[in-house]
């Protein structure tokens, strides 16, 4: 028989469709077993103990995939069959109290004292009567004897913490921690983690982490992993995931789970997420996983679907904004070193001995300008916010010169996005993209290298002796150390109390030393990066010695015609998230000798 309709009398499934689940294929299928057919019939509902869900016309023509509508059902048919197959909608959909708008709002409280809360979409914001359930935590051996163990629901955190006398009190975040009543009972969530972007140190603690919350702070037992990035949703194998699988993950580097660029097709990883009966998704990725993640989370929303997004910042750039820094960075900066005491004793160990060490940064010189603080070691570093040029009076050829004078030997550190311009003016390049639109960058490494020589043997007839290290890969792929261990675990939790507490569209982000959830799009409205106005670069001027290739006119120039001021730095505020006054448009061309 092809045609498997149900009225809505008899179509009605129990008001606890989990009940009704059986398990029809591994890809976690559910069948509902449909009462009667009836062939002619358009219409039938569909009760969850969320709600009703009711579907539009049904045709009776055969389907070979199966059709989704608008509360988030998905029903299949198929030749010969007399059952109507939903794919685990019982626990993942629920009644739209009214029709969700395209894009979710921007769910912003206001208080007395100009204080503003930035808070964080809730699966009870378009799912009406969602049940709760006591935290299992409260019967935590581990965790019941903490005082106040469960976070307050009006905790909120400020995004920056130096205030004025009379100043308002500002943008504040939602402190995260376990709450005391959750919306995901142990037994109903299927978690699953993906990681996507480049590697970084810290990705497995942090998968481990996810895991292991779920599994004893929450008693969760199906956690997935998905394969290789976004793709994996719809492309690749997954994988289960339990604490025995991921023991010892964190002592590696790079991800268990695989990673990619590019792949992201929203409504295919969506429909994966749906067919597999997921309703957690934690998603490890830096600002353009971010930005996957926020658009997933909208089509979820809009399909009206109980499935919690977290989000966990991942770059070892430390280039996503309001966050404090992103895991791994630590990590990156202490392996950085490495490679520059080896630049250093090979610039010691020859004449006129220049250690070039080329770091990461695409747009942000943050592991740069850290790793040179930390060194002191570094005569000069280079970054991308800090436009540079070669030749002529406080140029660089001339500062190198001259530190090879005062001092026999010099470091330089570049992060990989420094100069850029400068390269491509000179080598015509191509405007290549990796698969992610990310531009494919030039190595400046090699670019600089090659300059420098040039420079001193053919311009000024002096012997050096150039030394190019690019450690970059090597550092990526590290296990992360202590510090971030126990940062990439707290992130963890904390995206793990922040999902079975019924919150998404979120990211755990560290805001001023405290864990919170911070909605997507402040995470993705722009990057974080060194500003070059504040004291911390000013720090860096001072320990290298090195010029500002800048002058104080380009500055103030850039301040009057984008009316900006500068704000305060990273060490005055913990928090990195300033945007540079210089941009790529002052960038002095190269200047005549
Ligand atoms: N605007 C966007 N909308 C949807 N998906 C996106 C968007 N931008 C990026 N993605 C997806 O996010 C994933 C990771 O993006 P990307 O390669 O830029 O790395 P990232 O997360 O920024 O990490 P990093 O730059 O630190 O390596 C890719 O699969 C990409 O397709
Ligand atoms: O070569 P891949 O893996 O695409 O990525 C390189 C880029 O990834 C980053 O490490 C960010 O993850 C950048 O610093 C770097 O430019
Ligand atoms: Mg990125």
């Amino acid at each position: 028989m092809d045609s498997v309709l149900a009225s809505p009398s008899t179509s009605s499934f129990s008001s606890s469709p989990l009940n009704k689940i059986n398990h029809f294929s591994t890809d976690c299928f559910y069948n509902y077993n449909c009462i009667s057919n009836n062939t002619n019939t358009s219409r039938f509902s569909v009760s969850s103990s969320s709600g009703i869900c009711s579907l539009r016309k049904f045709s009776s023509v055969k389907f070979d995939y199966g059709y989704r509508y608008g509360c988030g059902c998905r029903l299949r048919k198929r030749s010969g069959c007399s059952k109507i197959e939903s794919k685990n909608t019982g626990d993942v959909m629920g009644s739209s109290p009214s029709p969700s708008p395209a894009i979710s709002q921007p769910k912003v409280v206001t208080g007395p004292g100009g204080y503003i809360l930035e808070d964080v979409p809730h699966l009870s914001d378009y799912i009406a009567d969602l049940p709760t359930h006591t935290n299992p935590l409260q019967n935590n051996p581990a965790y019941s004897v903490v005082k106040q163990y469960f976070v307050h629901v009006d905790d909120t955190v400020p995004q920056k913490i130096v205030v004025h006398k009379d100043g308002p009190r500002g943008i504040h975040f939602r402190r995260a921690g376990p709450r005391q009543k959750v919306y995901f009972d142990s037994d109903e969530v299927h978690a699953c983690i993906v990681t996507c972007g480049g590697l970084c140190p810290g990705l497995n603690t942090v998968i481990r982490e996810i895991v292991c919350g779920l599994y004893h702070m929450y008693g969760v037992k199906k956690v997935l992993g998905i394969d290789g990035g976004y793709r994996g949703f719809y492309a690749k194998n997954t994988v289960q995931l339990n604490p025995k699988v991921v023991n010892d993950i964190h002592k590696r580097g790079g991800t268990i789970l695989g990673t990619s660029r590019g792949g992201h097709d929203t409504s295919k990883i969506v429909d994966s997420i749906q067919d597999r009966g997921i309703n957690q998704v934690y998603i490890i990725g830096g600002d353009g996983t971010q930005r996957g993640a926020s658009v997933i989370f909208e089509e979820i929303r809009r399909r009206g679907l109980k499935v919690s997004v977290a989000g966990i910042p991942k770059t070892i750039d430390n280039d996503i904004p309001v966050i404090d820094r992103s895991f791994g960075f630590d990590t990156a900066v202490e392996e950085a070193q490495r490679a520059i005491n080896a630049a250093h004793v090979e610039a010691e160990s020859f004449e006129n001995g220049i250690g070039l060490v080329k770091l990461m940064g695409r747009y942000s010189g943050f592991i740069a300008m850290y790793a040179t603080l930390a060194s002191r070691d570094v005569d000069c570093c280079l970054i991308p916010e800090s436009p540079f040029f070669l030749e002529g009076p406080g140029g660089l050829f001339e500062y190198i010169e001259k530190r090879l004078k005062e001092n026999g030997h010099m470091v330089i550190v570049i992060a990989e996005g420094a100069g850029q311009e400068l390269l491509s003016e000179s080598m015509q390049s191509m405007q290549q993209k990796d698969a992610s639109g990310n531009k494919l960058l030039q190595d400046v490494g090699l670019w600089i290298s090659q300059k420098i020589k040039d420079y001193f043997s053919k311009k000024r007839k002096m012997p050096i002796n150039l030394k190019y290290i690019d450690p970059t890969y090597m550092i990526r792929a590290i296990p992360s150390n202590a510090s971030d261990n126990v940062y990439c675990t707290l992130l963890a939790q904390s995206a793990v109390h922040g999902a079975m507490a019924g919150y998404t569209g979120f990211t755990s982000g560290l805001v001023n030393g405290r864990q919170t959830y911070i909605p997507f799009y402040r995470i993705t409205e722009k990057q974080n990066k060194v500003v070059i106005t504040d004291r911390m670069w000013a720090r860096l001027l001072s320990s290298t010695n090195q010029p500002s290739f800048l002058s104080p006119k380009d500055v103030i120039e850039e301040k009057i015609d984008g009316e900006k001021e500068p704000s305060n730095g990273l060490l005055d505020n913990g928090n990195c998230s300033q945007e540079t006054l210089v941009t790529s448009k002052e960038i002095p061309k190269e200047k005549p000798k």
